[in-house]
């Protein structure tokens, strides 16, 4: 495939608003997610992030302005929860086969891709976050899907597990060139892989790189001090400059942030 197939857009909405029993949940949502790009929805509870992914995904329809998507888009999901009975004895093979059928080999290779191939027997109900979040992921992928929608997929993972996991994001993205749709309510480490973030609040209330993101007024309203917090752990390990605007200068066309080396929290 070549580059200009994999700058593809996958989905894009315009002016897209949700009104259910006369009420506006979300309302004015311009959004393209092209092949190999992250878009991240972030915003306080309730402010339209799951409304909007599902007007993207198609679950909903929308009440006002428009939703297209490619024809013919393979969207693989990630769940925030999966409902599965806890009681019941399931291996992670198992698991994988529940919605679709697989062969031995594609099961393995997609296990292999998310670095949980030696889980392959393990009940499900031994894995950790991480390690769960991640047949999550291979459960997803397996289905080669052009677009990549993760619903908080760093969840009751520790901090060192929330960074590997969006390492794993950023790979997903790098050997597969799908498009990934996040729903994320953490700017911190979301900011280290998206490219594009989209700060919901019934409305967009500001979009941007992550860094002209926090450092939009709006932003900084919306999340007071959980902002803070994230400002001081984004820049940690940064030696790029930026814009009197907030925008990172780059030479190119993209940046890469890399927070997977060096954290320390203690
Ligand atoms: N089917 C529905 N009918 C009516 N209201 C709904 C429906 N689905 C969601 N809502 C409401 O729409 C608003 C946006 O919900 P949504 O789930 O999109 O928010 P969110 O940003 O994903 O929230 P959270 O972070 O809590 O998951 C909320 O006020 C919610 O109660």
């Amino acid at each position: 495939m070549d580059a200009v197939a994999k700058k593809e857009n996958l989905i894009t909405l315009v002016g897209a608003g949700v009104v259910r029993g006369g009420r506006t949940l979300v309302s004015g949502v311009d959004l393209t997610i092209a092949r190999g790009e992250i878009v991240t929805l972030i915003g306080p509870n309730g402010s339209g992030k799951s409304t909007t992914a599902k007007l993207a995904t198609g679950v909903l329809k929308p009440s006002m302005g428009t939703v297209t998507r490619r024809p013919g888009l393979r969207i693989g999901y990630v769940p925030q929860k999966l409902n599965i009975d806890w009681t019941l004895p399931l291996t992670v093979e198992r698991l994988m086969t529940l919605t679709g059928h697989f062969s031995s080999p594609e099961i393995m290779a997609a296990l292999e891709a998310v670095g949980v191939a030696r889980l392959l027997k393990a009940p499900v109900q031994e894995l950790s976050g991480g390690e769960f979040q991640r047949v999550l992921f291979a459960r997803a992928m397996i289905r080669q899907p052009d677009l990549l929608v993760l619903d908080e997929p760093v969840q009751g993972v520790d901090f060192s597990g929330e960074v590997a996991l969006y390492e794993l994001v950023r790979q997903i993205r790098d050997t597969s060139h799908s498009g990934i749709l996040m729903i994320s309510h953490d700017l911190h480490v979301v900011m280290a892989e998206t490219d594009t973030v989209i700060c919901l609040n019934g409305h967009v209330c500001c979009r941007g790189t992550p860094s002209a993101v926090q450092n939009s007024p709006e932003y900084l309203r919306l999340f007071g001090e959980r902002a803070s917090g994230a400002l001081a752990l984004y820049q940690h390990h940064h030696d790029h400059e930026h814009h009197d605007d907030g925008c990172v200068v780059v030479d190119g066309h993209s940046h890469t942030h890399e927070h997977h080396e060096g954290h320390s929290h203690g």
